[in-house]
């Protein structure tokens, strides 16, 4: 077990590292787990080689998290700040398994949204899984609602080989078509944009590939899973992110959109997304 402080791109970040050689990295910026390898070396995650570390654009991929606010549904920038800003690392409580990053509001928070709290990301590091806890604590004298996504970038070695199961007979709002229904299809295949919200089955999710099976769970209290690949026409706009970098990622993320949490003062409330290699 070992935990080192490193330079990621410019960023300053931590790396947890098993016994057996797993071993994730998490950049302060947006409390970010940038990389997840298991013991064969092989990177769960995906990590746009075009992505920005400037210091306050958020990071195209990893785990970003998404605070306050999801996507544009709200006058917040896009997807909330926290995924903007540096996190300071904390003491893991002597769990040498665990990376806890933590943030609470200051000047430059309360001037994008005017509320005190401490939001915590718990990153738990297992030899085949890897746990991400969002905690978020009302440390303010009024209730706020918010919404919240961990929006994971997962790497596939060739979209066109993957799918994703766990969805059939889901409520599905499909963001391209804006279009409600349930969706009917066993598994999900990909090849052009897309982006839909869930409601959240209870049962984990399979990503299958021909190199193995990834199970994706999430607490209750995320009541969505948002499923998004860009397909090559998004992905050609997107600046950070190579032409054909919707070939070798998919996001499934853990999240909370449509009921908003609505925190009390003293409250407190977690979500959570854990990654198994099955
Ligand atoms: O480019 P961003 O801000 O990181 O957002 C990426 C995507 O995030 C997904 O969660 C949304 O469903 C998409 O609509 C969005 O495009």
């Amino acid at each position: 077990m070992s935990l080192q402080e490193l330079d990621f791109h410019g960023q300053p970040a931590l790396r947890l590292a098993l016994s057996d050689g797993s071993a994730c990295t998490v950049a302060l910026h947006g409390a970010q787990v940038l990389s997840w390898t298991t013991a064969d070396g092989t990177e769960r995650l995906y990590l746009s080689p075009e992505a920005h570390f400037d210091g306050r654009s958020a990071i195209r991929g990893g785990v970003p998290v998404c605070w306050p606010q999801f996507n544009q549904r709200g006058p917040l920038p896009k997807h909330g700040f926290v995924r903007n800003v540096a996190w300071h690392a904390e003491a893991s409580g002597g769990k040498p398994d665990t990376l806890v990053l933590s943030l609470h509001d200051n000047e430059a928070t309360r001037a994008i949204w005017p509320h005190a709290f401490h939001a915590k990301l718990v990153v738990t590091l297992a030899p085949h899984s890897l746990r991400v806890a969002l905690g978020i604590d009302n440390t303010g004298g009024g209730p706020w609602p918010f919404a919240a996504a961990l929006h994971t970038y997962l790497r596939v070695d060739d979209i066109a080989q993957a799918t994703l199961q766990g969805l059939q007979g889901a409520n599905r709002w499909d963001a391209v078509r804006d279009d409600r229904h349930v969706d009917l299809a066993p598994e999900l295949r990909f090849g052009s944009e897309f982006d839909s919200v869930y409601a959240a089955p209870a049962r984990p999710l399979h990503l299958v590939q021909p190199s193995g099976t990834l199970e994706i769970a999430q607490s209750a209290s995320c009541t969505e899973t948002v499923v998004w690949n860009p397909g090559p026409e998004l992905s050609a706009k997107l600046a950070d992110l190579p032409d054909d970098g919707w070939r070798h990622m998919l996001c499934v993320e853990a999240a909370r959109i449509d009921e908003q949490v609505l925190l009390t003062p003293g409250g407190s409330w977690q979500g959570w997304q854990q990654l198994t290699v099955l």
